[in-house]
């Protein structure tokens, strides 16, 4: 019996290669299947650079601050503020920053042009805290011949006049570190990368006191997740001066792997992810760090970032954007911590009502007991939210969440004979209407239906 009656599409897929054909992957011996992260990597945003260029109305200075205050005060250590020879709103920005707390690092971006680079640096000449000035170039072949119109040696050349520019522009100033990103990492031949990478930590001369930030991006996602994984972990294993090199990871979401991209770099020796919180970012974004940092909480890792007021962060990251966050979006969407199925929701009733029993048969507070419900990898109350949306009713719900619903919202508990008999009377009026039933309309119809 033939079961698979899958046919050809008539979608011309012959004019697309695999990653395969467009750059050599190098063959490793791969560490990185058998790691586990156990420590939160350097986190970065660059919501005011990668993302503010993604948007429609970049941010003005007012937004830009909100968003930089937001971020330090849920525990970024360094943060990208800014593009500061691209607008006279990003230098102005940038130039106001005088009041940075000490432990904060700020990173501003610059192409590999001279007067732009005058620029950049001037807009952090009275900053006093350590500043990273962050340079880019694209090194793949695509953007070298098309964009650049380079060879290797002139755009080597190129790169190696802008770091001297910066290293001759920043003399004087012991709060400066160096970062560089060869844009389209992902793309790129890795002896090619790999030399330019060695040649700017001579260049800036990398030490263990004063580490050169490589960052490596997947500026367009155009791999599985391995294959990244491998890039990295080449690199990790190659470069000179490693002990001198913060390795960092910049993935793209093209894919729609951007997530696993990171995590699996960060397997791969990546110390340091940038991304956007909510994943902002060209296209269709930068790696999503909120969703990166409550993956390794709920694996028991700390991730250095406070998340406990998700809605609040959420409310800040959507007004200065002006971009809603999508109601199935990775634990802050409306919709993440809600079932309206019946199977599911009795799953979750039975589990909340068995972590109660634990917590209390454990004698710890329920906020402190290890959490194992199903279907909620997490505990809603960890990110500030309540259970009121845990359950809600429609036509695919059971016996269970009407019964949880009425008991949670009205204190009316009912035996399972009685909740199994009120269903059909909901299942009835769900069909008939097609539409969510509200635990008011729950309690009305319950009313009516046993008012005798
Ligand atoms: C992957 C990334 O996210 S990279 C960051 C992208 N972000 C932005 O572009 C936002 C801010 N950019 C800007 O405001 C402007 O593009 C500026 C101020 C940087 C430059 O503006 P303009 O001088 O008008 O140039 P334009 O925007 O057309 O850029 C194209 C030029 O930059 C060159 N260029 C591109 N990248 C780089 C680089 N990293 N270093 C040096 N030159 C570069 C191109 O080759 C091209 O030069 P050409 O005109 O000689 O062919
Ligand atoms: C140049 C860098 C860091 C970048 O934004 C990208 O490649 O997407």
């Amino acid at each position: 019996m033939n079961w698979n009656r899958q046919q050809p599409s008539p979608m011309p897929h012959h004019r697309y290669r695999s990653v395969f054909d467009r750059v050599p992957v190098v063959p490793i011996e791969r560490d990185w299947p058998n790691r586990r992260t156990t420590t939160a990597p350097l986190w970065v945003p660059v919501d005011l650079r990668d993302g503010n260029q993604a948007l429609a109305e970049p941010m003005d200075p007012a937004r830009k601050r909100r968003f930089f205050d937001l971020l330090v005060a849920i525990g970024y250590k360094e943060v990208e503020v800014g593009y500061p020879s691209a607008s006279q709103t990003d230098f102005d920005f940038v130039r106001r920053l005088t009041d940075v707390p000490d432990d904060v690092t700020v990173v501003v971006f610059t192409p590999a042009r001279r007067a732009l680079i005058e620029r950049t640096l001037e807009s952090v000449r009275d900053i006093r805290t350590p500043v990273v000035v962050h340079l880019y170039a694209a090194t793949a072949p695509l953007w070298r011949d098309i964009v650049l119109r380079r060879t290797r040696e002139e755009l080597t050349d190129l790169i190696l006049r802008a770091a001297d520019d910066i290293l001759e522009l920043s003399q004087d100033r012991d709060n400066v570190r160096f970062q560089f990103s060869p844009e389209v990492f992902n793309l790129t031949e890795p002896d090619f990368v790999l030399d330019l990478c060695n040649r700017l930590t001579t260049r800036w001369d990398a030490t263990p006191d004063r580490p050169v930030v490589l960052n490596l991006p997947a500026t367009v996602e155009v791999a599985t997740p391995n294959v990244y994984a491998d890039q990295i972990e080449h690199m990790h294993k190659s470069l000179d001066r490693r002990e001198s090199v913060i390795l960092s990871v910049h993935p793209h979401n093209d894919r729609g792997t951007g997530i696993a991209c990171a995590e699996l770099a960060v397997l791969a020796g990546a110390q340091r992810v940038e991304g956007c919180v909510f994943g902002n970012g060209e296209r269709t974004g930068n790696v999503d760090l909120a969703t990166l940092a409550l993956n390794l909480y709920t694996q028991g890792v700390d991730p250095m970032i406070d998340f406990s007021d998700l809605d609040h962060i959420r409310a800040t990251v959507e007004y200065c954007t002006r971009l809603p966050v999508p109601a199935r979006h990775p634990y802050v969407g409306d919709l993440v911590h809600t079932a309206f199925s019946g199977t599911h929701q009795d799953a979750i009733r039975k589990g909340l009502a068995e972590h109660t029993r634990r917590a209390a048969e454990a004698g710890v507070p329920e906020r402190d007991h290890p959490w194992d419900v199903p279907y909620l990898p997490i505990d809603p109350a960890d990110l500030g939210r309540t259970y009121d949306a845990v359950i809600r009713v429609n036509s695919q719900s059971g016996k269970g969440g009407i019964g949880y619903l009425l008991h949670a919202e009205y204190g009316v508990k009912l035996t399972p004979d009685e909740e199994a008999d009120f269903a059909r009377h909901v299942q009835r009026h769900t069909d008939r209407t097609g539409r969510e039933t509200t635990a008011a309309e729950l309690h009305a119809l319950y009313q009516q239906v046993y008012a005798s």
